[in-house]
């Protein structure tokens, strides 16, 4: 079972608007509401892919109830666990003239430690060595910034594979307790580092220290450019394909959506995760991220796309990138 764990969960609100700008008046041409949120897109695209997610979630509030209303109409398993606040709505500004996708977010309810203990007793319950755990996104407010370590220690204490999807401190906190593999994009590794890359060479080389320490794998999204795969046994390149984007919004979460199914795959099936085996499972993740931004909203890209962008996938191994 793929485990996705949401913390603070959004209703997406994409709103579509025509040369938009600040400090004026603008008119929406179109809205949608999707339900949002890393873990739970993470866990939609694998039910597009046919395999097996519960999105673990807190959610409060009215905002809360149409939430799973909308993971109910798209028939997403779900394990929501109630907070007294009210789940956030997250804005998402569209404009296909000037092809910019604005994100605002809202912060999120406080939750309390009761709501979390109950969350922790569900995965301490549920975590099993045939499992992986996807944690991914922000934290609400009063949630303590390691939470995600302390998930990732849990995760491997039973024996589980983690993936790892943050940012900020959350990400530099989540990455001492040795996820499996982690998917930051270029901006939140370059924060990671606290300096700007100008080129691939210079930050897998930086990479290489996190795969040094402990972490199977490190994948690097660059949005149109692509992504960077570092590993211990070996680096690749993976350029983004040539499509019409909709919205890019959860096209990171789609790739992982991608891994995680690839990963569960070769354990249901006993298979071994050799590098070219891995490579395979990237293919999928880009092929998955790449259906996705053909979408609108947060939605999610067909089974049937994805099969097809997948053959189009090359995957460019880099020799002597180690160090
Ligand atoms: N404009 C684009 N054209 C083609 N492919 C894209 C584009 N944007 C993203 N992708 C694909 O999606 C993958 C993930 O995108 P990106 O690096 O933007 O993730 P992200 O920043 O984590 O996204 P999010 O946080 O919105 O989920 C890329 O590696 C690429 O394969
Ligand atoms: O505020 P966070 O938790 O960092 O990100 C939340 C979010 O922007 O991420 C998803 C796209 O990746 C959206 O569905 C959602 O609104």
């Amino acid at each position: 079972m793929i485990y996705t764990v949401t913390l603070n969960p959004a209703i997406d609100k994409t709103l579509k608007i025509d040369d938009f700008k600040v400090d004026q008046v603008n008119r929406v041409k179109d809205y949608r509401e999707d339900a949002g949120g890393k873990g739970i897109n993470v866990t939609k695209m694998i039910h597009k892919l046919k395999g097996d997610s519960i999105a673990v979630m807190i959610t409060g509030g009215d905002i809360g109830h149409r939430l799973t209303s909308l993971l109910d109409d798209e028939n997403i398993s779900y394990k929501a666990i109630k907070t007294p606040g009210q789940t956030r709505i997250n804005i998402k500004v569209v404009d296909h003239n000037n092809h910019t996708f604005t994100d605002i977010n809202e912060k999120g309810p406080i939750v309390d430690s009761k709501t979390l203990e109950t969350l922790d007793a569900y995965l301490i319950n549920h975590l099993s060595e045939k499992d992986i755990l996807v944690l991914a996104g922000s934290l609400p407010q009063g949630v303590p910034k390691d939470i995600y370590k302390h998930w990732c220690e849990l995760g491997k204490e039973k024996g589980a594979k983690v993936i790892l999807d943050a940012d900020r401190d959350v990400l530099e906190l989540g990455i001492k307790g040795l996820p499996w593999i982690i998917k930051p994009n270029q901006n939140e590794l370059e924060m990671y580092f606290g300096k700007k890359f100008d080129n691939d060479q210079d930050m897998i080389l930086k990479a290489h220290e996190l795969v040094d320490m402990g972490i199977y794998a490190v994948v690097i999204s660059q949005g149109e450019k692509g992504c960077l795969v570092v590993c211990k046994d070996g680096t690749a390149k993976i350029d983004a394909l040539k499509l019409k984007v909709v919205s890019t919004v959860g096209a990171g979460d789609s790739m992982v959506a991608g891994i995680a199914f690839g990963i569960d795959e070769v354990m249901k099936n006993n298979e071994t995760l050799d590098f070219a085996r891995f490579m395979d499972i990237m293919r999928l993740g880009v092929a998955s991220s790449s259906a996705s931004i053909e979408e609108e909203g947060t939605h999610m890209g067909s089974l049937t796309r994805v099969n097809e962008l997948y053959q189009e996938i090359t995957v460019n191994i880099m020799e002597n990138m180690t160090k």
